[in-house]
């Protein structure tokens, strides 16, 4: 009989999904955190790993990708760092789990669209990638239907929460910083807390300790982001409104502006809301409205740092 406790491998560890499924996978069992960092489970997916071996050691239940390649301007410039990254390395990670009859829940991106749609993107609809990390995230899709593994790829975007490189973090420090803010207006989408990200791949994860059986069944593609929908002007707004009850900024005003008069080296998706029925419907997961996330968010700021 196997008297391990049910072990999730997550892939990442410092990282803005990452951390927070540390903590939220902690309440199925046991949690091994794997990055550049953590020693003696170190891995850098910028290089070949053994995840072969990784397995046979660590021996997990699952394994949970949230280590990716996201700098999404930056990867114009060194598309082979996030195509290693965000499609080899997760082909060979698929390819292990795949032989060790081991899950893979993995993490994709809205970038993945090309934006031209008018209502909500389904799992099914066709990709059509702007720039290269968008490609790099669709090459790691491909790579895992391929491979053969049980999975389920969890499709997310406008990632934000208390910690790491984000655009709410972005937005409060140019808001301390400069008395007006521009911000591009013409591209709509779903801000998703990372930590909501967390709790409901928990919640898929105690469906599939339970009955393992669900995963071959169920194996696929599966949107997971907020309900509701915005612009970056609009999350702006809602970030700094709130900042401005809190403390004093300089900002002034938050203008907003077109793509065109915000260049920058990727171009993204201007629609990029993902319909997330099927999860719904397979799982019974569904995320509340942005602005109540980001209501909660706001208030874990609002607290004294002790
Ligand atoms: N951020 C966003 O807005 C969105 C993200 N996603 C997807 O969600 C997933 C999680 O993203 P998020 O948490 O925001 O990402 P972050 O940028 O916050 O974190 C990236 C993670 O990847 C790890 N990582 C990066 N490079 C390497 C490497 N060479 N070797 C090992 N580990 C590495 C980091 O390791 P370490 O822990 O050591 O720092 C970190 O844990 C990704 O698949 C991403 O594509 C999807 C849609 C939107
Ligand atoms: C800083 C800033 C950005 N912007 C614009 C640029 C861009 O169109 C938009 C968002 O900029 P960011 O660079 O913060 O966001 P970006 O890196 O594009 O965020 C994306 O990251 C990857 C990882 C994903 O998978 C996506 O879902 C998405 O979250 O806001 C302004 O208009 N004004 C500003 O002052
Ligand atoms: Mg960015």
């Amino acid at each position: 009989m196997n008297t391990q406790p049910f072990t999730c491998l997550i892939l990442g560890d410092q990282g803005q999904v990452a951390y927070e499924l540390k903590r939220e996978l902690a309440t199925l069992g046991r949690v091994i955190a794997a990055s550049r960092s953590t020693l003696p489970v170190a891995i850098d997916l910028a290089q070949h790993n053994d995840f072969e071996s990784l397995i046979r050691q660590t021996k997990p239940n699952c394994i949970v990708n949230a280590a990716a390649y996201t700098a999404v301007d930056k990867a114009e410039q060194e598309p082979e760092l996030a195509m290693r990254i965000n499609a080899e390395a997760v082909a060979e990670l698929a390819q292990a789990a795949a032989k060790a009859n081991i899950p893979l829940i993995h993490y994709s991106t809205d970038y993945v669209f090309d934006g031209t749609a008018q209502q909500p993107y389904q799992e099914d609809q066709p990709t059509n990638p702007q720039g290269v990390y968008g490609q790099s995230k669709l090459a790691g899709e491909q790579a895992i239907a391929a491979s053969g593994a049980n999975h389920l790829i969890l499709r997310t975007s406008w990632v934000y929460g208390t910690r790491g490189g984000n655009f709410l973090r972005t937005m409060r420090r140019l808001a301390r910083e400069r008395e007006e803010l521009s911000v591009v207006a013409d591209q709509t989408g779903c801000p998703t807390w990372s930590r909501h990200i967390a709790q409901a791949t928990a919640q898929i994860l105690i469906q599939l300790k339970r009955d393992p059986s669900l995963i071959t069944e169920h194996s696929g593609i599966y949107h997971l982001v907020s309900s509701g929908q915005g612009s970056w002007h609009d999350f702006a707004t809602a970030i700094i409104e709130h900042q401005r009850q809190q403390e004093t900024i300089a900002c002034q005003r938050i203008v907003p502006i077109t793509t065109a008069q915000f260049p920058t080296p990727a171009k993204r998706p201007a629609y990029s809301v993902l319909n997330t029925d099927k999860l719904a419907e397979t799982f019974g997961v569904r995320l509340p409205d942005w602005r109540e996330a980001l209501s909660q968010v706001n208030a874990e700021l609002d607290q004294p740092h002790i």
